[in-house]
């Protein structure tokens, strides 16, 4: 049974498209990255998305500080990239060092180049219905329930979590797509029939194989947000990554099953690679590229 959705071919298909619109820009957009301390995962992360940044056309910078960085020299590094004309977008890496208050780093985050869209002006624009920058993972989700499902209007959309950073953006712009939507969460009551009522199933929770095969409708569409990394059995003292989703049991009952990793993982940079373009585009009023419309 055909039903992954292969998450690594819809984010190079999405990378190819940002390279064309890049290309045919009369400018090069930017992109800075800010990493604080030396977190093996955020290492990996930023390196991926300078390496894509960079084989799309476009330009970055990187700026390392050190796990001891105070609050006022992040914040002070912001200040210089909203000041720098060059940079389009800037991403601060998160989790910041426990010391750190990353709320206070974002919101010195100029919107304009607010490329992660997490700013209170993004969040505002995106609960208006304004155009925006929206948050990647959200929209590298909406992207891949698209390629499975085409046009998602009046489907019903259940999203489990209500993150800040993840449930809350996605169950809008599945809004925005014009699902009805269902946020369910911690407190929801029966979370599995809750769920089997979704057309579309989005699980952003951050637990390990939560969703069971049994919480999903014949036939649905499963887009499973989760990266947990759990220790590895067979490779003792390494770990692998699994979804929110019970992956293997699910995938025999959904339509559609986006896999962890190889889903909505490579979706997120590729989407941070379009909002850089994006950003770069309104900054400079010139129109955003159709062939960036989702
Ligand atoms: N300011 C900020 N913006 C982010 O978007 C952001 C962040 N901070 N901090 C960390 C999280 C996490 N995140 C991922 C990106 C790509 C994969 C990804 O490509 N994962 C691969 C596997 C990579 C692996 O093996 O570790 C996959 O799922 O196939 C995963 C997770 C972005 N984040």
């Amino acid at each position: 049974m055909d039903n992954l959705i292969d998450g690594k071919a819809v984010a190079a298909q999405t990378r190819d498209t940002v390279a064309k619109a890049v290309a045919a820009l009369p400018i090069t957009p930017t992109l800075a990255v800010v990493l604080v301390g030396d977190d093996p995962a955020s290492q990996v992360y930023v390196r991926n998305k300078i390496k894509f940044t960079e084989e799309t056309g476009m330009r970055s910078l990187e700026h390392r500080l050190p796990a001891t960085a105070t609050q006022e020299e992040v914040v002070a590094i912001v200040r210089a990239l909203n000041a720098d004309a060059e940079v389009d977008g800037i991403l601060v890496q998160l989790p910041l060092p426990d010391h750190l208050d990353s709320n206070a780093v974002i919101a010195e985050i100029d919107p304009s180049k607010d490329v992660d869209g997490l700013t209170e002006v993004s969040a505002g624009r995106l609960v208006l219905g304004q155009p925006g920058l929206r948050p990647c993972t959200p929209t590298g989700s909406v992207i891949l329930a698209k390629a499975a499902l085409g046009d998602l209007t009046s489907k019903h959309c259940v999203v489990l979590g209500r993150s800040i950073l993840v449930g809350k953006p996605a169950a809008l712009m599945f809004l925005e797509q014009n699902c009805t939507v269902t946020i369910a969460h911690s407190r929801t009551e029966n979370l599995p029939v809750v769920c089997r009522s979704a057309d579309i199933l989005v699980a952003a929770v951050g637990r390990p194989k939560m969703v069971k095969s049994e919480w999903v409708k014949a036939g649905a569409c499963v887009i499973d947000i989760g990266i947990n990394r759990v220790p590895s059995v067979k490779r003792p003292g390494q770990f692998r990554l699994v979804g929110d989703v019970d992956y293997r049991k699910a995938r025999s009952v959904a339509g559609a099953i986006t896999p962890v990793p190889g889903g909505v993982g490579p979706m997120t940079i590729a989407c941070l690679l379009r909002n850089t373009v994006l950003a770069a585009c309104d900054r400079r009023e010139i129109d955003r590229p159709e062939i960036l419309k989702i």
